[in-house]
């Protein structure tokens, strides 16, 4: 059975107080379950600190981004191997904010998977449509070719192990979810997609969360769903009750 993935993305938000006070007003509450994974993926300059503070917890602590080399002149950016020192055992690679405002493309996402991989780090791919999409009737075809490109040359073992993050651009921050079902037609379309350029076994492993104004409200009915394997959360992560009811909604 595959385990839930709950992730909180912070996006640029939090000072490090506000921070540290979630994270001790968290870490000790997460259920420990072989059910669900929790995860907060937190501003940068702060991932050495949280990731000392949630050592031996069932907390774990991600990057939102990363580079695909491993050094160099890249003024600003931060390795997978800057982010394996401090202890980041998770980045989410792809947003579509990063894709929308940093030029992240099919391409370096497939890069950057490669380089999580080389240096232990679990990627979270992001993949999703725009509103424009959708109404085309795009989805699939747009969703399916970053599927593809993302995990072009992985090892099914690798697949297997990674993350994939179902957001569709239009339901995020703008408290339109997609429907559970709609959620999960694209999800299932997605392992279908793993299932056929990669392998049943991937298929099987890969866990593929949905992202998109997802709150304490609308949880349950999204995790009910056969192919949505947890979910990526903005807005209602940032409050430490409301990413427990989640955690714990994942858990179940
Ligand atoms: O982009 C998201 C998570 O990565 C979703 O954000 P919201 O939950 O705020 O819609």
């Amino acid at each position: 059975m595959r385990k839930n993935v709950i992730a909180g993305n912070w996006k640029m938000n939090k000072t490090l107080s506000e921070a540290e006070d979630f994270i001790e007003a968290t870490k000790t509450k997460i259920p420990s379950s072989d059910k669900a994974e929790a995860i907060v993926c937190a501003p940068a300059l702060y991932l050495t600190e949280l990731v000392k503070r949630t050592e031996g917890t069932d907390l774990k602590i991600a990057a939102q981004t990363m580079h695909y080399e491993e050094n160099g002149a890249f003024t600003g950016e931060i390795s997978p191997a800057a982010l394996k020192s401090v202890g980041v055992e998770y980045a989410v690679i792809g947003h579509s904010e990063r894709r929308e405002y940093y030029n992240e493309t099919d391409e370096t996402v497939n890069k950057k998977t490669h380089a999580a991989f080389k240096y232990g780090i679990t990627p979270i791919v992001c993949i999703g449509e725009t509103l424009e999409e959708r109404e085309a009737d795009k989805t699939n075809e747009v969703v399916g070719g970053q599927v593809e490109k993302a995990l072009e040359g992985l090892s099914a073992d690798q697949v297997s192990n990674l993350i994939l993050a179902y957001e569709p651009v239009w339901a995020i921050g703008t408290g339109k979810t997609a429907t559970a079902q709609q959620a999960n037609e694209v999800c299932a379309f997605i392992r279908n997609v793993v299932k056929e350029k990669v392998s049943a076994e991937a298929a099987e492993g890969v866990r593929i969360q949905y992202g998109g104004s997802v709150k304490p409200a609308n949880v349950d009915e999204l995790l009910s769903e056969s192919d949505i394997d947890g979910a990526l959360v903005g807005g209602a992560s940032l409050e430490a009750d409301s990413f427990l009811a989640l955690v714990e909604a994942g858990s179940k």
